[in-house]
């Protein structure tokens, strides 16, 4: 199974070149400067040239509060940029995978998120998700949407490593505890797109394998308790720790607002596609001892 994937150094891109070989597929990165999804030409071309079974499109812009500035620029790159990979995918009779978010919701309900409830999003950047979205599947109806959220890895820039950068800095983190979600790992989304994939692939007939899923490590919490673990789980190793001063949002101000609730219902993935991601805190743990690997100094071998 060949997959082009669009993005090559963005967190879910640098998952899927990890994984990839180790289940048995390969991976072909796409991105700038060849392929920029700010500019459209030229873009289905490379795709179609390139080849492959599959696409996934793992690239976005993904700066929540700088999207405020540039809903523009957000809205071609996650919106018309996604249609037009979704356009390569038509013309070679392939299927998209195309990642998306729970920004797409208000995160008003008092449940976790369904894939059959109607998006409402309270952003920038999760308007412009939420064009992509559409874009994707006016194109081609052999798609799959794939609503993930809270994404940390090794890779890139992420909220693991952020709070490890500042509990180097200093004892006391605020974070917000009145933002809830599920924290997931991109080697673990790179393992289910790659499952999702191969049930694509084997049952090109089956419509209820394509549409809208949601996808998200397994467990709920809150970004502040997101936190407190990977402080302890990083203070077990020998790491950087920081005691976390939980706060609401209104006292930490940002340009955007964010969902109160970001949860995502994941039993129709289960279901149909018959993938569930580990529970959050098994997965944390191996990506936080990388990260305090890479950091320590080399042993110089004599
Ligand atoms: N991060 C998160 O918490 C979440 C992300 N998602 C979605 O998952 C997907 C993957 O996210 P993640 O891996 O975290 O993203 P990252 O922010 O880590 O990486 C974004 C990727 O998109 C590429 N990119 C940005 N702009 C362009 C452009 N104009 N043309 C081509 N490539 C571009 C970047 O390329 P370059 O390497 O050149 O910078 C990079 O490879 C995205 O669709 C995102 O919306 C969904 C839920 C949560
Ligand atoms: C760094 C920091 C953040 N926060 C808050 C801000 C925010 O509400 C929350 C998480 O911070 P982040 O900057 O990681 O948030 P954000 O960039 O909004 O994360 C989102 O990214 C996009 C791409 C998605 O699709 C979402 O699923 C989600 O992962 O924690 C604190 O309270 N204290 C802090 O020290
Ligand atoms: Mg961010």
């Amino acid at each position: 199974m060949r997959f082009i994937v669009i993005g090559r150094e963005g967190q879910v891109a640098r998952a899927l070149a990890e994984r990839a070989p180790v289940l048995g597929a390969k991976a072909v990165l796409l991105g700038r400067p060849q392929l920029d999804l700010a500019n459209p030409s030229g873009i289905e071309d490379i795709i179609v040239e390139t080849g492959g079974d599959l696409v996934v499109n793992a690239a976005a812009y993904t700066a929540v509060d700088q999207a405020e500035a540039e809903p523009d620029l957000a809205n071609a790159i996650n919106g018309i940029g996604a249609g037009s990979v979704a356009g390569a995918a038509a013309a070679m009779k392939v299927p998209i995978i195309h990642l998306s978010t729970d920004y797409v919701f208000d995160g008003a309900s008092d449940r976790p998120y369904r894939e059959s409830d109607e998006p409402s999003p309270v952003g920038a950047y999760g308007s412009s998700k939420l064009l992509g979205e559409l874009a994707v599947a006016s194109k081609t109806p052999n798609h799959i949407i794939l609503r993930t959220a809270w994404i940390y890895s090794p890779f890139g820039r992420n909220f693991v490593k952020t709070m490890l950068r500042l509990a180097r800095e200093r004892d006391n983190v605020t974070v917000v505890s009145d933002q809830h979600g599920s924290p997931t790992s991109a080697l673990d989304i790179a393992d289910g797109i790659i499952a999702v994939g191969l049930n694509l692939l084997t049952r090109p007939d089956e419509s209820s394998l394509r549409g809208v899923f949601h996808m998200t490590g397994s467990g709920f919490t809150s970004w502040a308790e997101f936190a407190a673990e990977i402080f302890l789980q990083s203070a077990r190793l020998g790491g950087p720790s920081a005691q976390v001063r939980p706060i609401g949002t209104a006292d930490y101000p940002t340009p955007a607002m964010r969902p109160a609730n970001s949860r995502l219902d994941c039993s129709k993935l289960a279901d149909i596609h018959r993938v569930a991601l580990p529970i959050w805190q098994t997965s944390l743990k191996p990506c936080v001892k990388r990260l305090i690997d890479e950091a320590r100094p080399q042993e110089t071998h004599l």
